[in-house]
């Protein structure tokens, strides 16, 4: 794992080799989109369902990143294509289902790795970051999850979908709006579990704890530091262990699993703290 003032966590060289329990070529034939695909988690989950086999459909707002991830599968002789979407605009990610049904005739695992948000105490949110938040982790995800969801009752197929949220329950400070977003995704996650059991539709969702990527960098040097130290393990994850868990809960190793939380965080929910904007001096002994 690398480093540097430009890039947080694993490269696309180190995704290319990175070891993996899963067999290389296991998903061949089916087709994989990952939304937030080009950044950390997303870019290693794209990785990981392309060496099994699968086409990545990876998705994202930047053109420039997600071109270049693309590249760097491709040029490795796996499969992989991109689009430009941003999950809080439904007619758009209407569309994008349109396409990837054209250009694939199927879709089979859908992970929503499209997300973030932004360090502050809650009670100076304005108005316009509170709904920037709630748009793109709560209403984006949810009309990924309905789009797909239409396409596979439409086409009579049966389908996956992985949720990656955050932990709300226990220990994570300072973005009280993403807990509420994530927490909103969970729940309807569990909801829908059920609702779309009779259409062959698995929800799980996947809460990392600290997971070392660049979404880091909206957090200030000092506030990453205590990071590593969250949780028992004093480390921080990579993107692998979270590429990993939306594997086994979207793909075969999960076909029993539905409506299911997935915590990969070091045992962070049952000890330690992360305080994105740091610990008040009211909690320090
Ligand atoms: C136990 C677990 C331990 C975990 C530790 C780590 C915790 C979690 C880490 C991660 O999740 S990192 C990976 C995720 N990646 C990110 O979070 C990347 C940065 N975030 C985003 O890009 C967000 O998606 C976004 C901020 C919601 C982007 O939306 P949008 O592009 O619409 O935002 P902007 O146009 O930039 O801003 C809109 C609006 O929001 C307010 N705002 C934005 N940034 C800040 C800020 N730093 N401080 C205060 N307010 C902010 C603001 O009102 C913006 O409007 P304007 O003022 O710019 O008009
Ligand atoms: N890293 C961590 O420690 C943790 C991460 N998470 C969550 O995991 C998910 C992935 O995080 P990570 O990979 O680390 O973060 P990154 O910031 O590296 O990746 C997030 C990706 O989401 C995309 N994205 C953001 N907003 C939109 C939007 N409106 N429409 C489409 N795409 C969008 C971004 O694409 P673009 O740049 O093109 O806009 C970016 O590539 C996020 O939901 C994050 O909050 C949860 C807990 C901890």
């Amino acid at each position: 794992m690398s480093e540097t003032p430009e890039q947080f966590g694993f490269t696309d060289a180190d995704l290319a080799t990175h070891p993996t329990v899963y067999a290389e070529g296991s998903l061949a034939g089916q087709v994989v989109l990952v939304s937030g695909g080009a950044g950390g988690i997303g870019r290693a989950t794209a990785w990981l369902f392309a060496r099994m086999g699968a086409h990545a459909v990876i998705s994202g707002r930047s053109e420039g990143k997600v071109a270049d991830v693309v590249k760097a599968i491709t040029a490795k002789g796996l499969k992989a294509s991109g689009h430009t979407v941003d999950v809080r605009e439904p007619e758009g990610v209407a569309a994008f289902f349109d396409t990837v049904w054209a250009e694939h005739g199927r879709l089979d695992i859908l992970v929503n790795s499209a997300g973030g948000q932004f360090p502050q105490a809650a009670i100076d949110f304005s108005v316009k970051g509170w709904n920037a938040v709630i748009n793109t982790n709560l209403n984006g995800t949810w009309f990924m999850m309905q789009a797909a969801a239409r396409k596979w009752r439409d086409a009579g197929r049966p389908g996956s979908i992985v949720n990656v949220v955050v932990v709300t329950t226990h220990g994570l400070y300072g973005v009280a709006h993403t807990i509420a977003a994530r927490s909103g995704v969970i729940g309807l996650s569990k909801s829908v579990a059920v609702e779309w059991a009779p259409l062959g539709i698995r929800v799980n969702c996947v809460a990392p704890g600290a997971i070392e990527t660049d979404g880091w960098k909206v957090y200030t040097p000092e506030a990453r530091a205590a990071y590593p130290r969250s949780n028992p393990m004093m480390r921080a994850g990579d993107a692998w262990d979270i590429a990993e868990a939306c594997v086994y809960l979207g793909g075969p190793t999960g076909k029993f699993v539905t409506g299911e939380l997935l915590t990969v965080d070091g045992g962070g929910q049952l000890w330690g703290e992360t305080w994105t904007t740091g610990k008040p001096d009211y909690f320090k002994t």
